[in-house]
């Protein structure tokens, strides 16, 4: 089937083929290992881009299934206009995350970049992202028992512990949530969209177009301060193991006002030591509750204020694992966004889609002199943080 009228077709072919400055530039760039694939080859494979092949819509852009020559399924994402960088910059990132492979990380197949179009097309994961299948409005048929959550926790743990501690030089992933969270047909959880926060040119830095989801991930001192260290990524992580084990979002405005927020709600179910009453229903007390407990605790860990209290990944995966104990001196209030930043929650909640709302968000440190986080009215919708990287951490 195709979907695009012919004259837009004609129009169409403007991105089919390079003009002869982008192929010398190409041909000029060394040790380019990743696959390149041409505009008119995924054009064929999406059916010209077709609506009924689209399979979601992200902050980076649109993502497409096809089949590729040779049978590989693939997830075909095409960046939005502000994603485009320079041929010489995207191919040189594109290079580094093409040759990251790790039983936890998303694989990337190639890309394609013809004149304006910068394309990338990785493997397709059958079972869609945790936050459409775990903590989506309609959750999936999927039965996510207590050992498949163990295993996505420790999965995602080692994929994150192998971005920050075994590439050189080492990731910080930025945007880790429910929706980077994929799952294969097995329910291996792989980490989507690694290494693509640096694709994205620095007046343009995307952290989500849609704040709702993404602003209970942050940390705070990342949030409020963009100062970006690995312990940002793992502030993240923290939160998505809470939720993975009580199967809800960060942020729920249909609970009664003192569930609201997940983070806020497991530090009180500590201090009354009832943290198992956090624990899915859905699992119907079929779960290891001292295991529960203790991934339940690492989120508090891992969310903790101070960024120095929180556990390098490699040890996160350890105490997860039971090879390492839970240090529980450490654990403190956790940090909440919330805390420094006044959330007004606008309207009722949308009845589709996911448990999130949307936030008129506000900052208190708006005023604050050399505050990096741009939030007010005209950036309803958008939060867009300027990091400032920090190798201290
Ligand atoms: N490799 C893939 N395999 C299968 N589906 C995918 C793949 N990559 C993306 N998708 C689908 O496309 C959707 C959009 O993905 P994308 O990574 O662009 O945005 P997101 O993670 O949902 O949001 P954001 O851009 O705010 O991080 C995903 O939620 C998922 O349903």
């Amino acid at each position: 089937m195709n979907c695009f009228p012919s004259f837009f077709r004609k129009k169409e072919d403007s991105h089919t083929r390079n003009t002869p400055e982008i192929d010398e530039e190409i041909s000029n760039i060394q040790n380019v290992k990743v696959k390149l694939f041409t505009y008119k080859e995924l054009k064929a494979v999406t059916d010209d881009f077709c609506e009924s092949n689209k399979i979601g819509e992200g902050g980076f852009g649109s993502v497409y299934k096809g089949r590729l020559k040779g049978g590989k399924i693939a997830a075909i994402k095409v960046l939005s206009a502000e994603s485009r960088q320079g041929v010489r910059e995207f191919l040189t990132e594109i290079n580094v995350i093409s040759e990251i492979e790790h039983e936890n990380l998303v694989k990337l197949y190639g890309c394609c970049l013809q004149n304006s179009q910068r394309i990338l097309v990785y493997n397709y994961l059958e079972n869609n992202s945790l936050a459409q299948t775990l903590l989506g409005a309609n959750r999936s048929n999927i039965q996510f028992n207590w050992q498949t959550r163990y295993r996505i926790c420790i999965g995602v743990g080692k994929g994150l512990a192998f971005l920050h501690e075994e590439v050189r030089p080492y990731i910080v992933h930025r945007d880790i949530k429910a929706s980077n969270i994929l799952l294969d047909r097995d329910l291996t959880p792989k980490i989507s969209d690694f290494g693509l926060a640096k694709l994205i040119p620095d007046n343009a830095t995307h952290v989500s177009t849609r704040v709702a989801g993404t602003l209970g991930y942050l940390a705070p001192e990342y949030a409020i301060g963009g100062r970006l260290t690995r312990k940002a990524d793992i502030y993240s992580f923290g939160v998505l193991v809470v939720e993975i084990v009580s199967g809800r979002c960060n942020t729920n405005t249909r609970l009664p006002p003192e569930e609201q927020y997940l983070l806020e709600r497991t530090w009180e179910l500590y201090e009354r030591k009832e943290l198992v009453g956090l624990v899915d229903t859905s699992l119907n007390g079929d779960f290891d509750a001292e295991e529960a407990c203790r991934f339940l605790k690492i989120g508090l860990l891992c969310t903790q204020d101070n960024p120095k209290r929180r556990p390098s990944m490699s040890t996160i995966v350890k105490m997860l694992t039971g090879e390492m104990g839970v240090d529980e001196k450490n654990i403190a209030k956790p940090a909440l966004i919330s805390d420094f930043m006044d959330l007004k929650v606008r309207g009722p909640p949308r009845s589709s889609g996911t448990e999130n709302t949307s936030y008129n968000v506000t900052s208190s440190s708006d005023t604050r002199e050399n505050s990096t986080l741009s939030l007010g009215a005209s950036t309803f919708g958008t939060l867009t943080v300027s990091p400032v990287y920090d190798q201290s951490l």
